[in-house]
Formats: C-alpha cells, sequence, structure tokens
C-alpha cells in the first residue's frame, strides 16, 4: 500500500525541538527588528498572479507554484519571495512619503528546490527599507542582517558585495534588446566565459573587455575596486557603481571586527528585480549564502508610485538548523486529579513561567522539549513542588 503521509519531494515536517528553535528565533528577530523601529506586516499566502509578480522577473515566475483559484477561475501564485510583496504594501497601501521601515516571517515555497538547497519550503524573515536612495539605507540593512546571525550564534560572517549596475554601465550607449542583456546576465551568473565571449565578440573592444574582465574581478574590496577603475569603461553609470560599492565597503567594514569582506563584481546571484548593490551573506558550514539581499529601486514603480527599496531576507528554518541547540526546558510533573488546590497551584506556577505537565493515566511523558525533573506532591492540604 502507498504510504499515505509521503511528503512531496523537498518538503518536511518540523518536528517539536527543531520548531520549538525556530519559533525562539522568529520572535527574537521581529523583536530585534522593532527595537530598530521596523513595523510587521503579513501579505497573503497566495495572490493573482500577474499582481504577484509585478514589477519581478522571469527567474521568479520559474520559482513559483501556480493554481486555479475556484472563485474567481484566475491564476493565483504561492509566493516564492515575500520581498516584491512587501514592496507592494509600501507602495500602495501605505503611500506615506519619508523612510518606511517593514518587517515579515511568512512561510514561501518554490516550484524548483534552489540550487543547493534540500528545502521548497522556507519560512522568510526579512527586514526592508523603502524611501531612502543612499547609502545609509544599505549599511542599516547589511547592519541589521549581522545582528541577525549574532543573535542566532553566528558571529563569523563572511560578506559578498555586488552590484546589479555593473553589467548595464558595460553595455551603456550598446543597442542591445532586453532579452539579451537577461542572455548575458544568466552566463554571468553562471560563470560561462566561453559562451561569454561569443557575446562579447558583438560588442565595440571596451564592452567586451570589460565584459571578459568582469568575470575577474572578485576578490578583496580595496583591490576589486582599484582593478575595476582600470578596466570597467569610464561612465557616468560605471562611476556612481564604483563609488556606491566604496561608501558601502567603508561603512560596512567598521560594522564588525568579525566581518569578512569581498566584492564579486560578477556575482549576480540575486533575483533579476534587484537593481542596485546587493550582498549575499556565507557562513561556515553552508556552501551557499545564508541570506541575500540588496537594491530593488524599480518594484514600487511598477505598483505605480516608484520608492527606492533596500533590505534583506533569510530563511529561518536554515537559520535554526546551524544555530546552536538551546538547552531542553525543565517541567514539572502533576497528577490529573479533580483537586481545587492542585489547580489552583497549577496556574500560579505557569503564570510565573513554570512549564508543569499534568501526566495522564498511562503517560510515559517522553518528550523532546521537557525535562521533567520535578514534580507536585500533595504535602498535607498544601501542594508542593519537590525534585524527582
Ligand atoms: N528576497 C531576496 C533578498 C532581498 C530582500 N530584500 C531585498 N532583497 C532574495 O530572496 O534573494
Amino acid at each position: 500500500m502507498m504510504n499515505r503521509w509521503l511528503l512531496p519531494e523537498d518538503i518536511a515536517d518540523v518536528l517539536p525541538a527543531e520548531a520549538r528553535k525556530v519559533e525562539t528565533l522568529r520572535r527574537a528577530m521581529l523583536d530585534l527588528y522593532q527595537s530598530y523601529g521596523y513595523e510587521l506586516v503579513a501579505p497573503p499566502l497566495l495572490e493573482f498572479l500577474d499582481s504577484l509578480l509585478t514589477g519581478t522577473g522571469s527567474d521568479l515566475n520559474l520559482q513559483t507554484f501556480k493554481l486555479v483559484d475556484q472563485l474567481s477561475g484566475r491564476t493565483l501564485g504561492l509566493r516564492a519571495d515575500m520581498t516584491p510583496q512587501v514592496a507592494r504594501i509600501d507602495a500602495h497601501l501605505l503611500n506615506r512619503e519619508g523612510v518606511t521601515r517593514l518587517c515579515y516571517a511568512g512561510s514561501v515555497a518554490h516550484a524548483r528546490t534552489p540550487v543547493g538547497s534540500s528545502a521548497r519550503e522556507e519560512l522568510q524573515l526579512g527586514a526592508e527599507i523603502y524611501g531612502c536612495a543612499t547609502w545609509e539605507a544599505d549599511v542599516e540593512a547589511i547592519s541589521l542582517l549581522l545582528k541577525t546571525l549574532s543573535l542566532a550564534g553566528l558571529n563569523k560572517v563572511h560578506l559578498d558585495l555586488s552590484h546589479a549596475g555593473v553589467l548595464v554601465g558595460i553595455l551603456d550607449g550598446q543597442d542591445i534588446a532586453k532579452e539579451d542583456i537577461a542572455a548575458i546576465y544568466s552566463l554571468l551568473q553562471s560563470k560561462d566565459r566561453p559562451r561569454l565571449a561569443l557575446w562579447a565578440k558583438c560588442l565595440p573592444t571596451e564592452s567586451a573587455d570589460a565584459l571578459m574582465a568582469l568575470t575577474e574581478l572578485n576578490g578583496s574590496c580595496s583591490d576589486v575596486l582599484a582593478q575595476a577603475k582600470q578596466v570597467l569603461p569610464k561612465n557616468k553609470l560605471i562611476d556612481e557603481v564604483l563609488s556606491q560599492l566604496t561608501k558601502i565597503f567603508t561603512a560596512a567594514s567598521l560594522l564588525s571586527e568579525e566581518l569578512e569582506l569581498s566584492i564579486d563584481l560578477a556575482d549576480l546571484r540575486g533575483y533579476q528585480y534587484h537593481s542596485g548593490v546587493m550582498f549575499a551573506a556565507y557562513v561556515d558550514s553552508l556552501p551557499q549564502p545564508i541570506a541575500r539581499g540588496g537594491r530593488y529601486d524599480h518594484v514600487g514603480q511598477a505598483f505605480g508610485r516608484s520608492r527606492p527599496a533596500t533590505g534583506f531576507s533569510i530563511d529561518l528554518l536554515t537559520l535554526a538548523s546551524l544555530s546552536p541547540a538551546i538547552g531542553r526546558k525543565s517541567a514539572i510533573v502533576a497528577p490529573w486529579i479533580n483537586d481545587v488546590e492542585l489547580l489552583m497551584k497549577i496556574s500560579d506556577l505557569r503564570h510565573g513561567g513554570e512549564v508543569v505537565i499534568q501526566a495522564m493515566s498511562g503517560d510515559t511523558l517522553q518528550t523532546a522539549e521537557y525535562l521533567c525533573d520535578r514534580e507536585l506532591v500533595r504535602q498535607g492540604s498544601l501542594w508542593e513542588v519537590k525534585k524527582k
């Protein structure tokens, strides 16, 4: 007989001790974001596909599960990323003029398992800043990301900076179709030098050389920035890209002593909606980035209001799996009998923060999360806590 509880590939249950860890981290992070003035939002799990994907690229479309709405007959998308939804909330619903800080935590699903991962469902946690076009917002996002990792016990972090505008700057002034730019972008993402060289042949020498040089522009920030100034074309867009990267690198290097910073100008791992500085954070024992973020100034525009935007997101399930274990909470065992004194005592203890488990008949109290090291025993007419 078919196993009825077989789960789809790369979809899994989260069992008690792990689920508690995830929830403890979720609460800690949302409190942290609140202490910085971020407001919590909760966009829906499902939306009409066209609005869910407004202002994003084909990469997010490929990642999105689709289903038919029985009420409207229209196609719905199950979100694969909450960032564009939060941009919609800022652009459309809040309609504020100044800087808006929003945070969120919710499930997202990927139609295809992301490279290097073994899960198609994530508990995405993130923080986004709208209405600030300058480096302070990017640095605040990076700083909050580092605090998030540190609160989860991960202090040794490597941050790779990149910029979605480099390619635009290299191809500036060339008559190249949008689809061709997307094709070059994905070759850069996969660092496919031979096929890039074929594309480069169609470009003027300066752009062709810069495109090929891009795949080598990675390493320590100051070296890469100095080299980039020499090999990339000299135009306004490239100047802007390099000056933004310099500002962010300088400010980020002051954030933590344990932070290692590097630049990889061909590391275009972000989604196609990213438009400016992008970053990816790496920790030991995970080959793929633990968190990603960056600028996406054009998503709000697609919702009718152009707003500068930057932020980061991280999968809480992955974060919890790398975070040191939380010790088992100790608990008090009480009998399940009709006794008003006992019920009052239990209520007081729970109110005071203790875990009290009332053992039912035949209950062997096998819990992954609680260590039952004390019990409630009757002393005359009173109930007292004694060591087991
Ligand atoms: N949601 C993006 C990261 C991001 C958040 N904000 C800006 N960028 C991702 O999953 O790659």
